[in-house]
């Protein structure tokens, strides 16, 4: 995207976008239905720099990792850059109104090209020079549509329905502490719904069980370049796997519809329920339990000897977490790694360096063809 000189309105503070007062007013929009989880990534060659909102988490591949998000068929071609104003980008009045009192009354090119898209739930990166409007391009849509929600939300929250905790519709990763005041201090009278915080602080609050993020539809990672490095791997894999439960449902719901008796654990469910989950599996009420690799982690089930991985782990340490869930006790048990066509290399690679054995298989028209060679899935034998 080229530079866009942001027109000549004085600056716009983060803050004067926050529109508590019309919170309670219908919008004509309607509440949207969806339920995905946003990863918003990017990465900021040269003078470019990338809000958050970059691929999945990471490209392709690391959204499929870290397990957050449904794909939409990008129409990317359709993007609007030549818009002229906020109204054709799709944006409610009430906000719209706002932004002008604030001088501001032409979106940039970046967020012609943003807004739009992620109104249409995809999940989007964006990357543009400093200074072009980067963070209302991503602002602008979550708020246009979390705001028609308050109602809902602060009513289920009173309802208890929540267990006392508040529904989070977006979370935002930001890096510093300066720049997640600085967002907060917009988002603040949406408290309810919007969270935004560093990536330790926002891992924190996920391992301490206080983020409820059940139906969170947003996660947007501001300065995804940095986010993603080294740095905050840690922090930044405990908020990722947060924000995988909806895959997991989906997979308990797959499996229900094949009549497979399956049950889910995560941090997102209560203690209870937890607790309940795992106490079915472990008495062979439920055949299957679907988790992720936090709430996998130390679970000791002696009969367990199978280990699908929905997707690939992170690296061979992973691995060997993941697959030590089964075979315990000198027991036989299955690993069966599901990975694309283009992951075998990551799976080669974890085969070496673990020094086990593998055996290739690949997947056509829905009948699996066991071979040797490398091919799409493959399964290894502990
Ligand atoms: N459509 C607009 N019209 C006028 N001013 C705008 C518009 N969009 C954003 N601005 C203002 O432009 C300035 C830069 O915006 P912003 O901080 O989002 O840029 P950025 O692309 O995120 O920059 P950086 O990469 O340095 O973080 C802000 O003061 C913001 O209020």
């Amino acid at each position: 995207m080229s530079q866009v000189e942001p027109p000549n309105h004085g600056s716009l503070t983060l803050s004067s976008v926050s529109f508590q007062s019309e919170v309670d007013k219908p919008i004509n929009k309607g509440g949207k239905s969806s339920s995905k989880v946003k990863p918003l990534l990017g990465s900021s060659p040269g003078s470019l720099k990338s809000k958050g909102i970059g691929k999945h988490i990471g490209s392709s591949k690391k959204k499929k990792a870290f397990g957050i998000v449904e794909r939409k068929k990008q129409q990317i071609n359709a993007a609007p850059f030549a818009v002229k104003s906020f109204t054709e980008l799709g944006l409610p009045l009430v906000l719209i109104e706002r932004l002008e009192k604030e001088g501001i009354s032409v979106p940039t090119e970046v967020q012609s090209a943003a807004v739009p898209t992620i109104l249409q739930n995809h999940d989007v990166i964006i990357q543009s020079y400093t200074g072009s409007g980067k963070t209302l391009a991503y602002l602008l849509p979550i708020l246009s549509s979390i705001v028609p929600l308050m109602n809902k939300v602060s009513k289920s929250s009173s309802d208890g329905d929540s267990g006392g905790k508040i529904g989070i519709e977006a979370v935002v990763v930001a890096l510093s502490r300066e720049l997640g005041m600085q967002i907060e201090e917009a988002l603040k009278k949406n408290k309810p719904a919007i969270v935004v915080g560093t990536p330790g602080r926002i891992a924190e609050l996920s391992a301490a069980g206080k983020l409820w993020t059940h139906g969170c539809r947003y996660l947007v990672l501001d300065e995804v370049d940095e986010l993603l490095s080294f740095n905050f791997r840690e922090d930044m894999h405990q908020i990722l796997e947060h924000n995988n439960t909806k895959q997991l449902k989906d997979v308990v719901f797959k499996l229900e519809a094949c009549r497979m008796k399956a049950t889910e654990l995560h941090g997102d469910l209560g203690k209870l329920t937890r607790s309940s989950s795992l106490k079915k599996f472990k008495n062979g009420e439920v055949r299957v339990l679907v988790t992720n690799e936090l709430s996998a982690r130390g679970l000791d089930v002696a009969e367990c000897d199978l280990m699908v991985n929905l997707d690939l782990p992170t690296d061979s340490t992973h691995y060997a977490h993941r697959a030590g869930r089964i075979g315990r006790l000198g027991r036989d048990g299955t690993v069966l790694t599901i990975c694309e066509e283009y992951e075998v290399f990551i799976v080669k690679k974890m085969e070496k360096q673990l020094g086990v054995t593998m055996a290739f298989c690949n997947f056509v028209e829905g009948k699996m063809l066991v071979k040797q060679e490398e091919k799409a899935l493959s399964t290894s034998r502990k």
